[in-house]
């Protein structure tokens, strides 16, 4: 029978969840402090840990972090209280495989998420996030980035709460809307999309709220908005950003209350949809900027989900090109050498300036052979030729020319008078942490002959960090 570990300092809340525990036949140990945890963790294997996020002596994610690092077999959910839901995010961020909000109102879901993670059933969900990402059109295989997002995404998904998208034009924001929407409870309800910038701002708040008939001239019946049509469903709100001050201040209202009235009404409606907002714009440097109000982004950025641009996973990129072709219809294949262009292109319209791409591709064959080569691409593709001959290099040879330009680029950006793209500079050091990592891991390889075991032991690392090195932080991103 499966031993259950429960770290919560709140007694009642502990006893009540032994109690159902115990009933259901598991072996039950509390722990009510982070020392209690650390004196009981000791002790025995657990096939399942209940963490509390707040403990009076230490964090529920510090625990949290304990437990996936040193029983990666034990299984974890995190409880919270509602105002700590970001917290909860951030476990899931860390591993953790569930959460539930307390008090727990409804005992049938927490038996069948706790019957669920001690059944095993990880690696189904992992299959069921593969078919409804393909079935909601997001194509990805290599991108660790992406699949992180979408099991986040997955995991969050059966939860009330509001969703962010972040990322450039054509990254697929309105993709991963879609995948959450399926992957939630409310997937027999409408999904519902309105373009917030597209709208002037009576219009927008005439297709948000409704109105009721004579509320402005033109109005001559009366209209639901897309809360009402929502219902219980899911309401995308796209490019967020550009909803105007005085609608923001409406939405605000909405999510706090749960409550609107029509343009021109007097009744209080109630809305029960699920909010998904989209933005290409970093709505944090909106707010620096007084375009966009702080108190909205904590309504709807409970979950953030940033989606990477698609010159950050270049190694998707064969995969969709080759998915959008079979989209057309039209039997073509891409050649290596225009498959490679294709990889060196920054993409700054994304994978929807792809999908254009692949068109132009198709519309300018006109030699029958079915097969898209470099002279069917737009000019603008070609152009990054020489960046081929350069990547061709091997990468331990670049590697102190990569550290001697990073460091230039750096110091550009600090001697920079103008504004400072901290994201960006971020970034960068990002990269240069994940370089570092690999090109060491490289370096003892080449020593090693290619033996692991014996490259992780010269490091003085684990096997699992070293791996860790290659793969997560391996893709060649040095040009
Ligand atoms: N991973 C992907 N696999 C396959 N197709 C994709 C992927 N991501 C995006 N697309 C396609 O690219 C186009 C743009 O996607 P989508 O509209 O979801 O992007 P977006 O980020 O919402 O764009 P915008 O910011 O301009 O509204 C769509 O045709 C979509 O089907």
């Amino acid at each position: 029978m499966a031993n259950i570990l429960i770290v919560e300092d709140d007694r009642e809340v502990a006893n009540f969840l032994s109690y159902f525990l115990k009933e259901k036949g598991f072996e039950v140990y509390i722990a009510y402090s982070g020392k209690g945890f650390s004196e009981l963790f000791e002790q025995r294997v657990y096939h399942l840990a209940l963490i509390d996020v707040k403990l009076p002596d230490s964090s529920g994610l510090d625990i949290l972090e304990d437990v996936t690092e040193h029983m990666p077999s034990c299984k974890t959910i995190v409880m919270t209280g509602y105002s700590t839901v970001k917290v909860a995010v951030e476990a899931i961020k860390l591993g953790a495989n569930d959460f539930i909000e307390k008090p727990f109102d409804d005992l049938n879901a927490l038996e069948r998420t706790i019957d669920h993670l001690l059944a095993n059933k990880e690696t189904t969900a992992e299959a069921s996030i593969q078919w409804l990402a393909k079935e909601s059109g997001i194509v990805t295989e290599k991108s660790k980035e992406m699949n992180r997002l979408l099991t986040l995404a997955y995991k969050i998904a059966p939860k009330n709460i509001n969703v962010l998208i972040q990322g450039e034009t054509g990254t697929g924001k309105e993709l991963f809307a879609h995948f959450i929407h399926r992957a939630s409870q409310r997937n027999e309800q409408p999904f519902i999309g309105i373009n917030c910038g597209a709208l002037s701002e009576p219009l927008l708040e005439s297709e948000l709220f409704g109105h009721e008939k004579g509320a402005f001239t033109g109005a001559a019946k009366e209209r639901k908005g897309v809360f009402e049509i929502a219902g219980k469903g899911t309401l995308f709100l796209d490019e967020i950003g550009e909803a105007s001050m005085s609608t923001q201040v409406k939405l605000l209202r909405v999510l706090e209350t749960g409550e609107y009235m029509r343009v021109g009404g007097e009744t209080v409606r109630k809305t029960n949809s699920r909010i998904i907002s989209a933005t290409h714009v970093d709505l944090a440097e909106a707010i620096t900027n007084r375009t966009f109000r702080e108190d909205l982004l904590y309504r709807l950025d409970v979950v953030k989900l940033v989606i990477p641009p698609l010159r950050e996973r270049k190694d998707d990129i064969r995969l969709i090109a080759e998915h959008l072709l079979g989209k057309t219809g039209v039997a073509v294949q891409l050649n290596e050498v225009a498959v490679t262009l294709l990889e060196q292109y920054d993409w700054p319209g994304n994978v929807r300036e792809l999908s254009n791409v692949i068109k132009h591709a198709i519309s300018v064959m006109d030699d029958g052979s079915g097969i898209i080569t470099p002279k069917h691409l737009p000019r603008k593709i070609l152009s990054g030729k020489s960046l081929v001959i350069e990547k061709a290099k091997p990468k331990e040879e670049s590697f102190e020319e990569f550290l001697i330009q990073w460091t230039e680029d750096m110091l550009e950006v600090w001697n920079d008078e103008g504004k400072v793209e901290m994201e960006l500079v971020l970034n960068k050091v990002k990269v240069l942490e994940r370089e570092i990592g690999r090109a060491f891991v490289m370096k003892v390889l080449k020593e090693t002959v290619g033996d692991r075991q014996d490259a992780a032991r010269r490091l003085n690392i684990s096997m699992r960090k070293l791996r860790y090195l290659l793969n997560e932080k391996g893709q060649p991103s040095i040009k």
